[in-house]
């Protein structure tokens, strides 16, 4: 990541500060442009802010600690009013692709029980069409050649084409913080992105995927000529 980026993530993230409130119970999202808010957000905790959040993987759990935001479960607060988190990919409508850190399963349960979800990026995320970021698709172990079988099968019907690759980290396939695996589908452009959600939706071993579709209800893009807000209904 250039410096040039990193200052863009710093801006989005700072925008969306402005939107938290006191007395909120927010959902922290994961990856490099959620780690700048949980960072913002714990300035403001130290100046006194009183906010609580559920994190959505065990690394944006350990630098809440590490920084002293204070942290609650899904379980002791189910609903939560605001979810700040990144994402792999911005489309129409604020359809998302994320996952590229490994993170969607929680990410997705946090923001569907969010009031509203901001997703938050460099203006470089936004797409006229997702799929140029191959499709995160976590999967139970068990039986995973037939589950790549049946999301390659789904693909087809769908008329996308491309790999679909067992995501690996040391030489081992990646493990999420639910114990489950990553297949990276590089489908190229979805079109019916909804429908395509729905045919994965239904393949017994996939655990969940990486398109979020109604879910963000605003996208703050940083770029070079500033902050750019995208409302979900626009
Ligand atoms: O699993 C990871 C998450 O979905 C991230 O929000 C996504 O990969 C974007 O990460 P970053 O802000 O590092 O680009």
């Amino acid at each position: 990541m250039t410096e040039d980026t990193k200052a863009l993530k710093i801006e989005a993230a700072r925008a969306a500060l402005a939107n938290v409130e006191p007395g909120m119970k927010l959902g922290l999202g994961t990856g490099s442009t959620s780690e700048e808010f949980v960072r913002l957000l714990a300035t403001r905790v130290a100046e006194g802010l009183e906010i609580v959040g559920v994190p959505t993987s065990i690394r944006t759990e350990t630098l809440c600690r590490e920084l002293g935001v204070p942290l609650t479960t899904l379980d002791e607060t189910p609903e939560l009013d605001l979810t700040v988190d990144g994402a792999d990919e911005i489309g129409p409508g604020l359809a998302l692709v994320k996952g590229g850190g490994g993170a969607l399963l929680r990410e997705k349960i946090v923001a569907a029980a969010s009031r509203r979800m901001i997703v938050i990026a460099d203006e470089s995320k936004l797409v006229e069409a997702l799929g140029r970021f191959p499709l995160p698709i976590e999967v139970n172990a068990f039986g995973l050649r037939a589950t790549m079988l049946a999301i390659e099968a789904a693909g087809r019907r769908f008329g996308l084409t491309g790999e679909i690759r067992l995501r690996m980290a040391d030489g081992k396939p990646f493990v999420t913080d639910g114990g489950h695996h990553i297949v990276d589908a590089s489908f190229g452009r979805i079109p019916a992105t909804r429908a395509f959600a729905d045919e994965l939706n239904a393949i017994p071993g996939v655990v969940e995927h990486g398109l979020f579709i109604g879910l963000a209800s605003l996208a703050i893009l940083a770029g070079r000529d500033g902050i750019r807000t995208i409302d979900a209904q626009s």
